[in-house]
């Protein structure tokens, strides 16, 4: 752990990528092809201005939502990400039982380098904690309904499949380094061992696993037939799209574009929340991942209409910082600068977040009501 003061995600940031090594740094935080959307995912956020509301009794402010019949301290959840050993020894375990400590939930990556079982087990141990099982449509469909299955009896709450990864995105960086996971790190709710995972991504990369021929049709019903999970889309960047989710009965969606790191170019995360906020109409929960670096930027996308926000990269920057402590470190910020966001916003309360606390640049004019 560096001796340097980490106040902010910034600096987490920069500490962590000053610990792991150059093709595992370029891994975590590059994007696809041109890095377009991996900035303006954060970027984007800036458009945005608080309208603070001022003298308003804001002692007592209550940061908490509700998820899956469960209160969570604040409005923010750890997104799965895959190989997290390479960040840290502990990997999964470290973030589970941090999730815990902070009282939020947590994504289990399918390439996690630890079981379901273990993942659950390791939070649950620390405290109250619900998980979700991320899945990627799968050639392998026996294998599909096995990781299922597993995650259900291991207490999983929800499936988040996975839409934007039919195949891999572009990525340059990883390619150039000749990124590989490294031996020993074995991927067991894929079933693959470290050796297979390396031959794999030198083959043809790792979403050679995933089924490129999936749809709504074929996967949805499916799922529904062997779980009695809640089903959630992830990568949902339209509006048409969120409609589709609600024809097939899921539960929610992430508005994701997997961290800029599957098709370049896609419009930042926060960019598209409006519109899909508005077509979901309530019929199905809105949450959204990609570029959330601080409270502020929580308060804008919840006053933009999302439930929650999740974040990638920030738990890996913790992780590699100071595994365990380095993520609730992480999620410590993100709290402390969230509910200070709200106080000086003048809201005591999530419900109180609404379009009116918020104003727009739009195109160079002043600064504009939504
Ligand atoms: C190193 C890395 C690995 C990831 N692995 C997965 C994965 O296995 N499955 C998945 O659905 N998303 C994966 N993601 C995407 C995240 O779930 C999430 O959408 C994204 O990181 C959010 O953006 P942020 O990193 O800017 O917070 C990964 C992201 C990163 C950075
Ligand atoms: O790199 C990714 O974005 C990703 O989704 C992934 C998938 C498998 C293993 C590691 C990361």
């Amino acid at each position: 752990m560096a001796a340097e003061k980490v106040l902010c995600i910034a600096d987490l940031e920069k500490a962590a990528s000053q610990i792991l090594p150059a093709a595992t740094r370029d891994f975590f935080n590059s994007g696809a092809t041109s890095q377009v959307t991996v900035r303006e995912n954060s970027s984007s956020y800036q458009k945005y201005r608080i309208l603070p509301r001022v003298l308003k009794d804001v002692s007592q402010v209550s940061t908490k939502i509700s998820l899956f019949d469960r209160d969570i301290s604040f409005p923010l959840c750890v997104s799965p990400a895959g190989l997290q050993a390479m960040a840290h020894p502990d990997g999964e375990l470290a973030t589970s039982r941090a999730c815990a400590k902070a009282g939020t939930n947590m994504g289990i990556s399918s390439y996690a380098n630890h079981s379901v079982e273990q993942i659950t087990t390791a939070g649950k141990e620390i405290g109250p904690i619900h998980h979700v099982m991320q899945l990627y449509s799968m050639a392998d469909r026996e294998k599909e309904a096995r990781i299922v299955r597993r995650a259900e009896a291991a207490g999983c709450k929800a499936i988040f499949l996975t839409a934007d990864s039919p195949v891999l995105g572009v990525r340059y960086n990883e390619w150039r380094t000749g990124f590989l996971p490294s031996p020993g790190l074995d991927n067991p709710i894929i079933e693959k061992t470290s050796e297979q995972i390396q031959q794999q991504s030198h083959d043809d990369g790792f979403s050679s696993f995933n089924s490129a021929s999936h749809s709504w049709a074929k996967e949805i019903p499916w799922l529904r037939s062997i779980t009695d999970m809640e089903i959630w889309i992830k990568g949902i960047l339209t509006p048409e799209d969120v409609e589709t989710a609600i024809e097939y009965g899921c539960d929610g969606v992430i508005i994701s574009n997997h961290g800029g790191r599957q098709l370049d170019e896609t419009p930042a995360t926060v960019d598209v929340l409006p519109a899909c906020a508005k077509a979901a109409r309530g019929r199905i929960r809105i949450h959204i991942d990609g570029g959330v670096r601080s409270g502020s930027d929580i308060f804008k996308a919840l006053a933009l209409g999302a439930e929650c926000c999740w974040v990638g990269r920030p738990m890996l920057w913790g992780l590699a910082y100071n595994g365990q402590q380095g993520v609730e470190l992480m999620l410590d910020i993100l709290y402390q600068d969230f509910k200070r966001s709200m106080q000086l916003a003048g809201c005591k309360s999530i419900s109180e977040i609404s379009q009116s606390s918020l104003g727009i640049f739009r195109s160079d004019g002043p600064l504009a009501r939504l």
